[in-house]
């Protein structure tokens, strides 16, 4: 018997109709899209399409189970395509992978208009943000999915239904001052900080003036100490100088001399900086004392565990003891590590002048060079060293990926798309009549660390009415760009077409006066009109892109017309596929969010041990129970300190996730 019998006997005929005939998307092949897209096929869905821009790594394979080694350098969504199709050989099953961003320009509207539903699997905000914006402006919902550690969140996105990724401000990237980082540290976070972005880019990145000295003047515009922003402008000049001789012989040595001994006894006769409650006074490093084990370590601030020969340890652990890379360095080995790091750096310069260095988690020197700086410094400062296994995971922005938590969240975001299905017409029938049926509610559902209620659910919240991407205007516009100058956009389409629009409570004479933009570019306003001589290729409005038009008062919401393929069997320039829209009034004032949009747990919980995907309950009872907010996005979660014992207690598989969205600096 086929393995679709049975599925079409759980999910019933018309359900499981819309499984085998809705086209649906899947973007991204990595931790979570590897796991979502083999259940697709097991479950029956007929017709996919994945996109990945990315090559298989080798630290994919741990946790991305679609890959094996000799994958490895193809890409991922063609690799993930052909071996996903074997978990459902018989049924006849559609996977179209794509090995691109995206955010390449052919992804436009009418591209996603041709999917019933979407599904991100991605691991940057930029990304995120992307799909987002093409769904709502297509009308096609998107299940949102993240994981960090063993924390995770699956969020439909249903334009009129339920709020979007951009109604809810994601928090800023955590940022330390710049005197912190460059004068007075007090965590380890801050040594490694300086060590990667700064020591290491003055030594081997791009040598930016420019932007040192906006760096610089930001800060001292911002309020910080005056006197040090124009030391730190000095000390500037000076690298430039060591970066000359860092190839010599001694080079190494030198720069060390600079750093951790003349900056700091600088630094110590600037009296005014150490008055400063809390600021603990640097001790200066001395090369040869420290070679020869003379050198006096200087105490911790934070009281921790001495060992025998002087070294500390920020964990208590014996220094001597332990895997590799999860022994701390004696002081001694940290220098070493110093000067042979920037020997190696400073050939790779040498080697390829033209090519700046950057730091990469996964590069050997660069992390080499990383962790002996951070150490250095943080002894310098009686700061607690860090392991070259945290230093690779606080440097590298690592958010542990659990490969379990990853299938958890894959097969929730399938018994959410189930979901959609349910409630949600598809496109229509043979006879034009939009099909439904109703079934359980739509949730956001979360992953917690709680053992007793590991899953928790919320009912989505509404859009935000002030919300700049779901409750704008989105009007697809096919155009031949090489012909349809702006004058013909702003004149035939803006002023004639969009102009006969019903406006929310437009006064019988009032006039319209509309400015144009493509992203953050004007390109005009009712006194500008230089460019309507110019086709919008000339002004590099491409497909993909969108014209964002918007009345000068500000009244109504803005129209975005979103850049298509022009229609080859059009004879004009341009072709509008609809009526106008009814232009509605841009709200007043934000609104305030209601109690009851708060998450609340699910009154059924699955037991520990079975919280599998086909444990979750998707009847739509809910608890009134305890109240706790969600993680506003899986991937940007910062793990407490709490959670990162956890993952350490159980010797789980521990993997890298390199998560863009998260920058120290
Ligand atoms: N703009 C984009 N277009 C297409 N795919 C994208 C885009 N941005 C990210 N991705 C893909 O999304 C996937 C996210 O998966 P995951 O979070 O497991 O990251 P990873 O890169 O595979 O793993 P790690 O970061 O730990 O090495 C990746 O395969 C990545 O290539
Ligand atoms: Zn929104």
């Amino acid at each position: 018997m086929p393995r679709s019998t049975y599925t079409e006997a759980l999910l019933g005929p018309e359900l499981y109709k819309k499984v085998r005939e809705t086209k649906i998307l899947v973007v991204g092949a990595g931790g979570i899209g590897c796991e979502l897209l083999k259940n697709l096929v097991l479950v029956g869905f007929a017709n996919i399409e994945i996109i990945d821009l990315d090559t298989i790594d080798l630290s994919n394979l741990n946790r991305q189970f679609l890959f094996r080694k000799p994958d490895i350098s193809k890409p991922k969504a063609l690799v993930a395509a052909v071996t996903a199709r074997h978990f459902n050989p018989s049924s006849g099953i559609e996977i179209h992978a794509r090995h691109g961003n995206v955010k390449d320009s052919v992804n436009d509207i009418e591209w996603i208009k041709s999917f019933g539903l979407v599904m991100n699997a991605l691991d940057n905000m930029d990304a995120r943000r992307h799909v987002n914006r093409l769904c709502q402006a297509a009308n096609v919902p998107l299940i949102e999915s993240g994981t960090a550690g063993y924390l995770g969140q699956v969020t439909p996105m249903i334009k009129d239904k339920t709020e979007c990724f951009d109604c809810v401000p994601k928090p800023a990237p955590k940022s330390f001052p710049v005197c912190t980082i460059r004068s007075t540290p007090s965590e380890p976070i801050h040594c490694i900080v300086w060590g990667k972005t700064y020591l290491f880019g003055k030594l081997f990145g791009e040598d930016d003036e420019d932007m040192d000295t906006e760096e610089l003047d930001k800060a001292k515009a911002g309020g910080e100490n005056a006197e040090e922003i124009e030391n730190l402008k000095k000390e500037a000049v000076a690298f430039r100088e060591v970066r000359k001789n860092l190839g010599e012989e001694n080079g190494p040595v030198k720069v060390f001399q600079k750093v951790f001994n003349e900056d700091i006894n600088r630094l110590l006769a600037m009296e005014d900086m150490w008055k400063k409650e809390g600021r603990v006074k640097p001790v200066p490093l001395e090369y040869d004392s420290i070679i020869n084990g003379s050198f006096e370590t200087p105490p911790l601030r934070h009281s921790a565990p001495q060992q025998p020969n002087g070294q500390t340890s920020a964990n208590g652990s014996n220094a001597k003891e332990g895997l590799k890379d999860q022994r701390e360095l004696t002081l001694k080995e940290n220098l070493e590590l110093f000067i042979d790091s920037c020997k190696r750096l400073a050939a790779r310069s040498i080697a390829y002048p033209d090519v700046s260095l950057a730091f990469d988690k996964d590069d050997d020197d660069t992390l080499d060079f990383v962790l002996a700086t951070a150490n250095l410094r943080a002894t310098a400062y009686g700061i607690a060293n860090k392991t070259r296994f945290q230093v690779k995971e606080m440097a590298g922005n690592i958010i542990p990926a659990i490969a379990t938590t990853n299938a958890i969240i894959a097969g929730l975001i399938v018994m959410q798309s189930l979901n959609i299905f349910r409630q949600l017409p598809l496109p229509s029938n043979a006879n034009g009549e939009a099909e439904s049926s109703a079934g359980p509610a739509i949730k956001n559902v979360f992953l917690r660390t709680d053992p007793i209620k590991p899953l928790g659910f919320s009912l989505p919240s509404r859009a935000d009415t002030k919300c700049s991407v779901c409750r704008d205007i989105y009007i697809p516009l096919k155009v031949d760009l090489s012909k349809c100058t702006l004058g013909i956009f702003v004149n035939d389409i803006v002023k004639t077409w969009l102009g006969e629009a019903n406006f929310e409570d437009k006064e019988k004479d009032e006039e319209v006066e509309w400015t144009i933009f493509e992203g953050g570019r004007l390109l005009a306003d009712p006194d500008f009109d230089d460019n309507y001589g110019r086709t919008l290729d000339d002004l590099d409005v491409k497909r993909g892109k969108m014209l964002t038009v918007r009345d000068e008062e500000g009244k109504w919401r803005p129209v975005h017309f979103c850049i298509c393929e022009s229609d080859p069997q059009s004879s004009t320039s341009y072709s509008l596929l609809s009526a106008p829209p009814k232009i509605t009034l841009a709200p007043p004032a934000p609104i305030q969010r209601e109690p009851s949009e708060e998450p609340i747990l699910l009154d059924s919980i699955p037991p520990p041990a079975a919280s599998t995907a086909e444990t979750v309950p998707v009847s739509s009872s809910t608890s009134t129970g305890i109240k706790r907010s969600a993680p506003d996005d899986g991937d940007v979660k910062d793990l407490t300190a709490e959670e990162e014992q956890a993952v350490k207690r159980r010797k789980v598989e521990v993997v890298e996730n390199d998560d863009d969205d998260f920058e120290i600096l």
